[in-house]
């Protein structure tokens, strides 16, 4: 559904790999071209000022849509929509990695850093007002204007991320892609990042698209979030809602895996197996082997998407009766 107050509707995206051996192995050994399905029919809508949480866990696809909305990669079906045109400019995706390290050129001053995209996007006229810039941006993420005479290898993990939030400030967006932000970060210093974004969400408006590997990360960030498996969305629903009523018996294991969610009584549960790869997926449901509650039906046809509350939906055969034992 089109609205203004949409930053982003993703609609159908799917994205396939070509994973083939080379050419000339492929003639000698008689190998077939081989392709990944690395994320399938994914929809999803943030609205204006949100934040919508991709998570699970490694492989499901997350980064992969995170570089299909960034346009870092085409997608090979379905469309992504941005928002109506804000300020006279088209809102666009800027993207904050996982690890400063490697986003930061090691050789450039700070300063430097954050001024390019000003530079490129012709966003001042004079050095004086593109220095004023950083140095507002510096402040913005809690560092100082002196930093910016400084080399990224001069701070901490922490303090390097918030260079990057910086630079990706710097191109007023309105929309940021954060992909594990947090998850190279110690724990302390995690929080600290978080409450950034967080701030910065409330003080400048950003919609977030945030990716995490990790549900109590994303718990106090995330309006909303979706879960994702072998490359679809298998439920997605309002941040407490899915707290409070995990439809999923994949969600509710991933629920019952995070220490301050399982209640006192009660052991965390480790997720156990392996997702299956997306070289070779399983007919029916993705999650059927893994799934202590599998009855026939889901090894035969995959699940429809079963609508929830506000604009959420879940793929079980078995959502309408989620409160069956996992054990
Ligand atoms: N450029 C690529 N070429 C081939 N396969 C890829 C490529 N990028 C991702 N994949 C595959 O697509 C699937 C999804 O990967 P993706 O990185 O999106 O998952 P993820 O959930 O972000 O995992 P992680 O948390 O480990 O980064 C994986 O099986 C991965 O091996």
């Amino acid at each position: 559904m089109r609205s203004r107050d949409n930053a982003i509707e993703v609609d159908q995206l799917s994205r396939v790999f070509d994973v083939s051996a080379p050419w000339l192995n492929r003639v000698l050994e008689r190998k077939p071209r081989r392709y990944l399905q690395a994320v399938q029919d994914v929809s999803f809508i943030v609205r204006k000022g949100t934040c919508l949480a991709l998570v699970g866990e490694s492989g499901c696809g997350k980064s992969t849509v995170a570089r299909l909305v960034t346009e870092l990669y085409a997608p090979s079906e379905g469309a992504i929509v941005f928002g109506p045109v804000a300020n006279g400019k088209p809102l666009s995706a800027q993207m904050i990695f996982q690890d400063p390290q490697s986003s930061l050129n090691p050789r450039w001053r700070v300063g430097e850093i954050i001024a390019e995209p000003i530079r490129e996007l012709k966003l001042r006229d004079t050095e004086a007002g593109i220095t004023g810039r950083v140095a507002d941006l510096l402040g913005t993420v809690g560092l100082s204007p002196d930093d910016a005479a400084r080399f990224p290898h001069e701070f901490s993990g922490g303090q390097r991320q918030r260079i990057s939030i910086a630079r990706a400030l710097a191109t007023e967006p309105e929309f940021l892609v954060c992909d594990e932000p947090t998850s190279a970060l110690d724990v302390s210093v995690q929080a600290q990042i978080l409450n950034l974004m967080r701030d910065l969400q409330d003080r400048l408006g950003l919609t977030f698209l945030f990716i995490s590997h990790n549900l109590a990360v994303v718990r106090h960030m995330a309006d909303g979030i979706a879960v994702m498996y072998l490359g679809r969305i298998i439920e997605e629903a309002a941040t407490e809602d899915l707290f409070a009523d995990p439809r999923h018996p994949y969600t509710r294991l991933l629920l019952e895996t995070i220490p301050d969610v399982v209640k006192p009584n009660r052991a965390r549960k480790v997720m156990g197996g392996a997702p299956p790869s997306p070289l070779a997926p399983p007919p029916g449901g993705a999650f059927h082997r893994r799934c202590p509650l599998a009855q026939d039906i889901c090894r035969r046809q995959a699940p429809a998407y079963t609508p929830r509350s506000g604009a959420g939906k879940v793929a079980c055969h078995f959502a309408d009766n989620p409160h069956r034992s996992l054990s």
